[in-house]
């Protein structure tokens, strides 16, 4: 296959994205309209994304979101926001979308969680009436730096919701800054939202030092990891890591760019990916904040085509198996096998 095909294959291929933070995945455009509707803040693009060559420290990654955050902070910036995101994944060729973000109060506009949660179901909601080709869910994100507490009442805010959303609501996400806080004392509200329903993909070994954490979260059992990063015992993990992951075949969220960008992982050729790949356990290729990152969902797929040697048909079936990853209902998981399929002969000559 010649690179110069690769390109429009990867564009044009049907994909699912199952790992993408909303205030991470806003783009330059919308960026910077945000940016011109508060001038005081004196934000200059620079500080919302990360480009090449640029890689920072895990915590100046982090230091990016409160920047965005600041920028984001009404509900009409969060509606306006999460619809462009949508818009953006469908015409980057994403069917099927589970958008993640964190319920956040801001005093100064008004915005609590519950609005904030009834927003971005409002913006899912709208993008449907608008027939944007792409069907999205919602999973709610629990920040772990902000302790036990803050979670519990994040999986209650995810249930209620999950109960009146019409099946928008379909789990939740555990995230942040992973050298703040302790999965431990998490583990109870995790638990309850498992108990009632909530699906979850957490951040698991995404730097070092994780080990006992990630046994603890493997106990729940979560249904999806997002990057794994160091379960492997070369890297700090350990055999009965790697072990529970593939006994329970939970699906790894990998995400090459971010973790190149974030520091965790030193080259495309050095990412886990290929590990699990050649294992033949489920691997789902994410962009995780396509913004700050200035990625896109297809550029991830060329970037695993080119650097792991992986022809149209192996990116076809790698784009169809993260329909089964998915959250959504059985019935919408055989109407994408459907439109999968259609699509499959059109695509693979
Ligand atoms: C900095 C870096 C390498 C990022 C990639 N790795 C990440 N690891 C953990 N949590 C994350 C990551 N990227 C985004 N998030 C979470 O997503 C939030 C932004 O999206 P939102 O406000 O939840 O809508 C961040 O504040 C953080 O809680
Ligand atoms: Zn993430």
């Amino acid at each position: 296959v010649m690179d110069k095909e690769v390109e429009p294959f990867c564009r044009a291929l049907p994909k699912v994205e199952l790992h993408a933070h909303l205030n991470g995945s806003i783009s330059v455009a919308t960026m910077e309209r945000l940016i011109a509707r508060k001038p005081h803040l004196n934000i200059k693009h620079s500080m919302t994304a990360i480009h090449k060559g640029q890689r920072r420290t895990l915590d100046e990654c982090f230091q990016v979101f409160k920047v965005i955050h600041q920028l984001v902070d009404s509900e009409e910036d969060l509606l306006m926001a999460a619809k462009a995101v949508i818009r953006e994944f469908s015409e980057d060729g994403v069917r099927y979308l589970e958008l993640r973000s964190t319920p956040r109060v801001e005093t100064n506009t008004g915005l609590t969680k519950r609005k904030y949660v009834e927003t971005v179901i409002e913006a899912i909601r709208q993008c449907k009436q608008e027939d944007v080709d792409i069907d999205v869910r919602f999973l709610v994100a629990v920040d772990r730096r902000n302790g036990p507490e803050v979670a519990m009442e994040t999986v209650k805010l995810a249930e209620d919701y999950m109960l009146s959303s019409e099946g928008i609501v379909v789990g939740m996400d555990l995230s942040g800054d992973p050298m703040v806080g302790h999965g431990k004392d998490l583990l109870p509200a995790l638990q309850k939202a498992r108990n009632c329903g909530l699906k979850l993909a957490l951040h698991m070994s995404e730097v070092p030092c994780q080990k006992e954490e990630s046994e603890l979260l493997l106990t729940l059992p979560p249904d999806r990891i997002g990057h794994g990063t160091f379960l492997h015992p070369e890297v700090g993990g350990s055999w009965s890591l790697v072990h529970k992951v593939r006994e329970g075949n939970i699906p790894l969220e990998l995400c090459l760019t971010s973790n190149i960008m974030g520091k965790t992982v030193e080259s495309y050729e050095k990412h886990h990916f290929p590990y699990w790949y050649k294992l033949g356990h489920p691997c789902v290729l994410c962009t995780d904040d396509k913004g700050v990152f200035s990625t896109s969902l297809s550029q991830e797929y060329q970037l695993a085509a080119s650097t792991f040697g992986l022809d149209q048909e192996a990116l076809w079936i790698l784009s169809q198996q993260a329909i089964s990853c998915s959250f959504a209902p059985e019935a919408i998981k055989q109407q994408l096998e459907k439109r999968w399929a259609e699509q499959r002969s059109q695509l693979l000559c």
